[in-house]
């Protein structure tokens, strides 16, 4: 425990956290996870026997490394260059991390993701890859995913045009589960290769399954290495351990008692080789924790602040690699100074980041036992998707579309919410005047996720966060519907949600059928469909919620925002 972490600072929460782990070691809960004893979440199986499988996954996979490295090989030769995964949340997250993380390998494919129904986004894909040495992964656990259904339909036929009906589908692989009906699709289209993968695990907990592992191979990652590694952590995790040197059982307890104890805003601060961590933990955490009005919310991608913009809600976690050059070891040591609890993990070097998949999901686990939930379904997130598909229906008909009235319209933006005020910048203040210190601030962009719209909305939430002194959080639609769109609507609802739409530039169709451009759909209408779809469903949930529709450039509506904050 000393070696992975660097220093723990829990102020005058160390006698809860000993209490939490004798209280768990007394009703052995380790022993019973291991075991998968269902009943240490809930006394129903449901969702949770047929959940488990990540417990062993990293050793049970080592068969079938040699198989994926072949494969890898095999594409190697042909001449392969790139592989397009197409996939969203528990599907293409742990894949963006190995690449963000360890690059590609000389000689190796190139992997990118695409997790983003923007038109925008789309085209640029389109326009940058070359057909004949591209490889496309469809990645879902369920089959049933639309964002992935519709990036399959586009690109299938987008190369039957480049390279005509006999060649398409050699350019595809499929990984998805045994009972997934993409498994007719894919010999219908004849797909080069189908990945099945152990069913009983779901997609959060996957990143050392076929999900992770097979395009880790591509971009050249030693996959048995890295299983080894999460072995070695899964040793130090096992229930003979004393639980207070047993590194899941301390982070889960202590994940769970800080949430019990108001610093339910699970604060992370990583060092940019590993920042994309974050967004797989991000998934995990939320999406894991947030239902039954509970939830712990990750925080990762705010900036360091200095301590008198953090609220007594956080619990801050700091992960790096040795030599790592830390500039700001003097913020953190301020927080500390200024009563915040702070842990940090140290890995040893990239590949210790499978020890931190296995180490974060058992956690988590043990988190959702304290929180007394189910940390392995998410039933919220149907909500939104179940309106989404209503309203595509009417639409697909000729239907009108109940949309809300628009509120305001003034520079380039239009303003829906339930709120008086005469100008866009009066409404964001209006919206947020009610929010205070433990609530949470979380921007929703149903934009092109490119750089420039990262920094701003990055600067941004350092805007909010600074005036408002809340926890705030980021992310693209329709990323996080699968990531903390769950949270957003099963947590205790004191989120404030402000969400960015703009009017695309271009427009993607979506093929009815692959391999035919007949389209009733474009990705232009699914993704305002799944911003309206989200909006209706946290209204729904009485959530508030507040909607800036920028109707030319997102970077100078943004900008606006942020000044008038200022
Ligand atoms: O892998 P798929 O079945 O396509 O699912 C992708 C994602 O879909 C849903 O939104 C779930 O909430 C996520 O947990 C899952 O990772």
């Amino acid at each position: 425990m000393k070696k992975l972490m660097k220093n723990i600072h829990l102020q005058n929460y160390q006698g809860l956290i000993d209490n939490a782990l004798l209280e768990m070691e007394n009703a052995q809960i380790m022993e019973r996870i291991w075991e998968k004893d269902f009943t240490v979440w809930k006394n129903n199986p449901e969702e949770i026997s047929n959940r488990l499988a990540w417990l062993e996954i990293a050793q049970v996979i080592t068969d079938e490394t040699k198989e994926i490295n072949n494969f890898v090989n095999e594409l190697l030769m042909e001449g392969y260059k790139q592989v397009l995964l197409m996939g969203m949340g528990g599907s293409s997250l742990a894949p963006e991390v190995y690449r963000k993380t360890f690059g590609v390998k000389d000689g190796y494919l190139d992997l990118w993701i695409l997790d983003s129904t923007d038109p925008g986004m789309i085209q640029s894909y389109t326009r940058r890859l070359d057909p004949q040495n591209t490889l496309f992964i469809v990645s879902t656990k369920s089959g049933g995913t639309i964002e992935t259904l519709s990036f399959f339909k586009y690109f299938y036929t987008f190369l039957v045009d480049k390279l005509g009906e006999a060649e398409a589908g050699k350019h595809f692989i499929l990984i998805t589960d045994p009972e997934s009906s993409l498994i007719e699709i894919a010999q219908t289209y004849h797909f080069r290769k189908t990945f099945l993968n152990n069913p009983d695990l779901g997609g959060r907990y996957s990143a050392l399954s076929h999900f992770g592992l097979v395009p880790a191979a591509m971009i050249g990652v030693d996959i048995s290495l890295l299983l080894e590694r999460a072995q070695v952590m899964m040793k130090k995790c096992q229930p003979n351990i004393p639980y207070k040197d047993n590194p899941a059982a301390f982070l889960g307890a202590l994940l769970a008692e800080m949430a019990k104890n108001w610093r339910d805003k699970a604060t992370y601060i990583l060092t940019p080789d590993i920042q994309s961590f974050g967004d797989w933990v991000e998934q995990l955490i939320a999406e894991s924790t947030g239902k039954e009005k509970k939830g712990i919310l990750p925080v990762v991608k705010e900036s360091l602040g200095d301590p008198m913009f953090y609220f007594k809600d956080r619990l801050f976690i700091v992960m790096s690699l040795p030599l790592t050059e830390l500039s700001w070891i003097g913020k953190i040591n301020n927080l500390v100074l200024s009563g915040q609890p702070v842990i940090h993990l140290e890995l040893k070097d990239y590949y210790d980041i499978a020890g931190q998949f296995f180490l974060w999901e058992l956690a988590t686990a043990v988190a959702g036992y304290r929180l007394e939930i189910n940390p392995f379904n998410q039933p919220n997130v149907e909500i939104s998707k179940k309106i989404t598909r209503q309203i595509i229906k009417k639409y697909s008909e000729g239907s009108p579309i109940d949309e809300p009235e628009p509120l305001i319209k003034k520079d380039e933006m239009i303003v829906y919410g339930d709120i008086e005020a005469d100008d866009p910048y009066e409404a964001l203040r209006v919206f947020l005047s009610p929010c205070h210190p433990g609530d949470y601030i979380a921007i929703q962009a149903y934009v092109n996720p490119n750089r420039e719209t990262e920094c701003l909305l990055l600067r941004l939430c350092s805007v909010l966060r600074d005036s408002f002194q809340v926890a705030t959080t980021v992310g693209y639609g329709p990323r996080f519907l699968h990531s903390t769109g769950q949270l957003h609507k099963g947590d205790a609802g004191n989120g404030y949600f402000i969400q960015l739409t703009s009017e695309p530039k271009v427009d993607i169709p979506i093929p009815d059928e692959a391999g035919s451009w007949q389209s009733q759909v474009s990705f232009g209408a699914l993704i305002k469909f799944q911003a309206l779809g989200d909006y209706y469903a946290l209204q729904n949930g009485k959530r508030t919620i507040i909607r800036f529709h920028f109707e030319n450039e997102v970077s100078v509506g943004v900008d606006r925002l942020i000044r008038s904050l200022q």
